[in-house]
């Protein structure tokens, strides 16, 4: 997948283009990082990138037209790429990303995320410019490369090829709506605790109910409003039961 980034701190993504699944998804050409800084279409001494706002008050905003020519190269580069990019910007107003925005922005014939910086940007350049509007979370960061970076992770993983076995995915506990299971590792006892005696029973029938109920049980416990909307089969349900009985008792 094709994404174009426009970013005053393009080295803040090696966290994503030099490490781990991502890293390894850029390696095999499965995820494509190109990038565009604002301060390189600055025309001044000091190479500008900021101007003050409107109205007064604290803070400044990205300078239009920096911004909007790192916006034309990005979509020029896109071009010639071959796509037809969606361009998402990421801030508190934007569409609140899940697992199910990270599926559907995984389809998209690419992308060009906008990363801003300071206050924001001009509200005209978001109605002109902005496809999208996208937000990780009810809070507020100093920038929009870590929710940039948030957001093509969650999304780079549901492209076709880019975990190891198709399966990590589907398992992915927001994969199918359900928080994760608990999950255990070398040594078989810890301070006194040990492993689950399921999962060291090779039943990998048993292994897998006990991974539903625990996931489920964790949902009812920890995030009942996503077992609102979801309807349990007959086995979910009978699991739920039990973990609900075990429970109470
Ligand atoms: N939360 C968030 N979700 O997506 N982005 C977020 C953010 O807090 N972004 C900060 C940015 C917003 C634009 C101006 C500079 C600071």
């Amino acid at each position: 997948m094709w994404i174009g980034v426009v970013s005053l701190f393009p080295e803040m993504f090696e966290a994503i283009t030099r490490h781990g699944v991502t890293g390894r998804a850029v390696e095999r050409g499965l995820l494509e990082l190109a990038f565009w800084n604002p301060r390189d279409y600055a025309t001044d001494r000091h190479r500008t990138v900021d101007d003050r706002p409107y109205g007064g008050g604290p803070g400044m905003l990205m300078k239009v037209d920096t911004l909007r020519g790192a916006l034309a190269e990005a979509r020029a580069g896109a071009e010639s790429a071959g796509h037809r990019p969606s361009v998402i910007y990421l801030s508190p107003q934007g569409r609140r990303l899940d697992q199910a925005g990270a599926r559907e922005l995984a389809t998209r014939d690419g992308l060009i995320v906008v990363a801003g910086r300071y206050e924001g940007i001009d509200e005209r350049v978001v109605e002109a410019d902005i496809d999208e509007e996208w937000s990780i979370g009810d809070y507020v960061l100093s920038g929009g490369e870590l929710p940039a970076m948030v957001m093509i992770d969650a999304l780079a993983r549901e492209v076709p090829g880019v975990l190891g076995h198709s399966d990590s995915a589907s398992e992915d506990s927001f994969a199918d709506g359900l928080l994760d299971c608990p999950h255990y590792t070398r040594p078989e006892v810890i301070d006194g605790h040990r492993v689950p005696d399921v999962l060291l029973s090779g039943n990998h029938e048993l292994i897998r109910r006990w991974r539903l109920k625990q996931s489920l049980g964790r949902t009812w416990l920890r995030r009942p409003d996503m077992l609102e909307s979801r309807t349990l089969d007959r086995e979910q349900r009978k699991l739920l039961d039990e973990f609900i009985d075990e429970h109470a008792a």
